[in-house]
């Protein structure tokens, strides 16, 4: 029989899983809490749980851990970048960036991703699998623990297209703001797509109180599909009425991720397109000077241009901002320290 994952358990779950076992249902709090606010690595770890119940939980349960393979720490502004080792010797990669107003986590969805834009690091290698609700948990857990400070704000942007890994995603969502685990606020949840519309709109019927961040990147159907192989399945026009469902429905603000490519979506004309798509929707607007990566000819826009788009956007009402930069000297673009770990690994 496969061991069952319990950190990947609600409560509820865990209660009948403890009572399969032979214990008192209370005993399932005691462990959740264990596993979800005290970060317990191991059942040894779990003293207040019998020696007999823990044997138990060794034999038939799994208690899935992270293990950090490397972590880069920026000298400019204390980002810290995460590679992890999964158990079946699969890694992924989390950031840690620290702000005013909190820390903040952005964890990955899947090993690889299946999307194929044409900008990223983390589909270059393909889609190997979905990570479970433990792994994505973990992300954050570790980071918590390694790095001794509350975690206030998860951003589901790491690698991989979150909203392809649907049920496990809405599991994370209610764990990670579960009052019995590290209770982070669903307003302080970001969880980003490149566009999957079914998806978004069985999201919007979740009625959660997450932000939902829509990965752009172009003002034409045209302009979208050349970056993003996902367009031709659902047009841009589709995209936005799901965002303007999602925020009819939930009353949370959509924010636009929109990477500038040089001389590829950063004209004025780019940005006037992509005001009037965006007019009447409670939105905000996220440039983000694209991260060239080595197997693809894209690079960043001017400085200049990126002020200039910027300044456009504005003339039409648009909320927007230009995207800090966190961690620039920890090497670029999401997905390039586990590709690069890969790519050793290949070498050697
Ligand atoms: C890695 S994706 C993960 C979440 C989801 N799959 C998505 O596409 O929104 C997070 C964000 O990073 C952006 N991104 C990917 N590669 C990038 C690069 N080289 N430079 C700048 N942004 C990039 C994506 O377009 C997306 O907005
Ligand atoms: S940008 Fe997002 S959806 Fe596109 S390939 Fe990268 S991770 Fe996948």
């Amino acid at each position: 029989m496969e061991p069952t994952d319990i950190k990947s358990q609600s409560l509820e779950e865990l209660k009948k899983t403890v009572e399969a076992l032979g214990e008192k249902p209370f005993r399932a709090k005691q462990l959740y809490e264990w596993m979800h606010v005290k970060l317990a690595k191991s059942f040894e770890e779990m003293t207040n749980l019998s020696m007999t119940f823990r044997g138990k939980l060794k034999e038939s349960c799994i208690l899935t851990t992270l293990t950090a393979l490397d972590v880069q720490t920026s000298k400019i502004d204390g980002t810290q970048k995460y590679l992890f080792a999964l158990h079946d010797g699969n890694v992924v990669e989390s950031v840690l960036m620290r702000y005013k107003h909190g820390n903040s986590v952005c964890i990955s969805s899947q090993v690889g991703c299946k999307m194929g834009c044409r900008f990223c690091a983390s589909t270059i290698g393909g889609w190997t699998r979905n990570l479970t609700p433990a792994e994505m948990l973990e992300q954050v857990y570790r980071i918590q623990e390694t790095s001794g400070e509350r975690v206030s704000n998860v951003v589901v942007m790491g690698t991989g297209e979150p909203l392809d890994n649907y049920d496990t995603l809405l599991r994370f969502i209610h764990m990670i703001s579960d009052e019995n685990g590290l209770h982070i606020s669903q307003r302080n949840i970001t969880v980003s797509t490149c566009g999957l519309v079914p998806k978004m709109e069985a999201l919007a019927d979740e009625k959660l109180q997450i932000t939902l961040a829509l990965s752009l990147h172009a003002s034409s159907q045209e302009k979208r599909e050349a970056l993003m192989p996902i367009a031709k399945k659902y047009t841009i026009t589709q995209v936005l009425n799901a965002c303007r469902n999602y925020y009819e429905k939930t009353g949370r603000r959509i924010t636009f991720e929109y990477a500038l490519v040089g001389g590829e979506n950063d004209s004025q004309e780019d940005a006037r397109r992509l005001a009037q798509l965006l007019k009447g929707l409670n939105c905000h607007v996220n440039l983000i000077p694209v991260n060239p990566i080595k197997e693809r000819s894209y690079v960043r826009s001017d400085k200049k241009v990126i002020g200039n788009f910027q300044n456009k956007l504005e003339k039409y009402q648009i909320n927007v901002t230009i995207r800090r930069e966190m961690g620039r000297d920890i090497d670029g673009a999401c997905g390039q320290l586990r590709k690069s770990y890969i790519d050793k690994k290949e070498d050697s």
